[in-house]
């Protein structure tokens, strides 16, 4: 079995919670509270935007124009493309996109995006893919999983948002980021590849707590 498909493996628990959180559901039956939606496109354009910065410094760790390409087209993509999910959920709440940018980073997106860049300053490139690829994975995972699920029409409320991130839409990324993690994994040490596990199951626990932080719309304990 590939790195990657036992990381997969391991993580299978943390998936199947995913696509039966409520706000995941929700997208599947086609109801979910606008300020949950809002909450969470604040949100993600804030830690979309903190990604983006991880692909700089992991061009900076690239050692060739394949690898480089790869994380610069990325970049792109969030710009450009991965506009249209959250332009998708503004629609259904009944808010302009631009209303909904640079917003402080609640509590588990704050952790989410500090994972991440710690492990972008301190690790090596394999680590840093390993850290960013639940990303990918687990969306398209979740539009495959809704897809199947609900065999939403167009119609659907958030049918621009499943089509969008299921496995023919327009991210195919995971493939990508998959293939280069074994790549490199057939190089690691044991004691590099632990620390891969460890990056990629915390990342996709901070997916489940992403949708978790949108749906209650967590906020500081404390408010000034
Ligand atoms: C938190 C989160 N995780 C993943 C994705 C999909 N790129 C996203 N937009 N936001």
């Amino acid at each position: 079995m590939s790195f990657t498909a036992e990381l997969r493996k391991t993580a299978d628990p943390i998936y199947k919670a995913i696509f039966s959180h409520p706000f995941v559901q929700g997208i599947g039956k086609g109801s979910l509270p606008a300020d949950s939606l809002i909450h969470y496109v604040k949100q993600d354009f804030e830690y979309l935007n903190t990604f983006m910065q991880i692909y700089g410094i992991a061009i900076s760790r690239c050692e060739n124009r394949e690898d480089m390409a790869m994380f610069a087209e990325q970049i792109g993509f969030i710009l450009h493309s991965e506009t249209h999910p959250h332009h998708n959920f503004c629609k259904v709440a009944g808010v302009r996109y631009e209303d909904l940018q640079y917003e402080p980073l609640a509590p588990t997106a704050h952790h989410y995006t500090r994972h991440m860049l710690d492990v972008a300053h301190r690790g090596s490139l394999a680590e840093i893919l390993a850290v960013l690829l639940p990303c990918p994975w687990t969306y398209q995972a979740i539009g495959d999983y809704l897809y199947e699920t609900f065999q939403p029409k167009a119609n659907h409320p958030f049918f621009d948002w499943i089509s969008f991130y299921r496995s023919n839409g327009e991210m195919g990324v995971t493939k990508q980021f998959c293939k280069r993690l074994d790549e490199l994994a057939a190089h690691a040490t044991e004691q590099e590849k632990e620390r891969m596990q460890d990056h990629f199951l915390k990342s996709c626990q901070l997916e489940y707590s992403f949708w978790e932080m949108a749906y209650v719309k967590e906020k500081w304990p404390v408010a000034y």
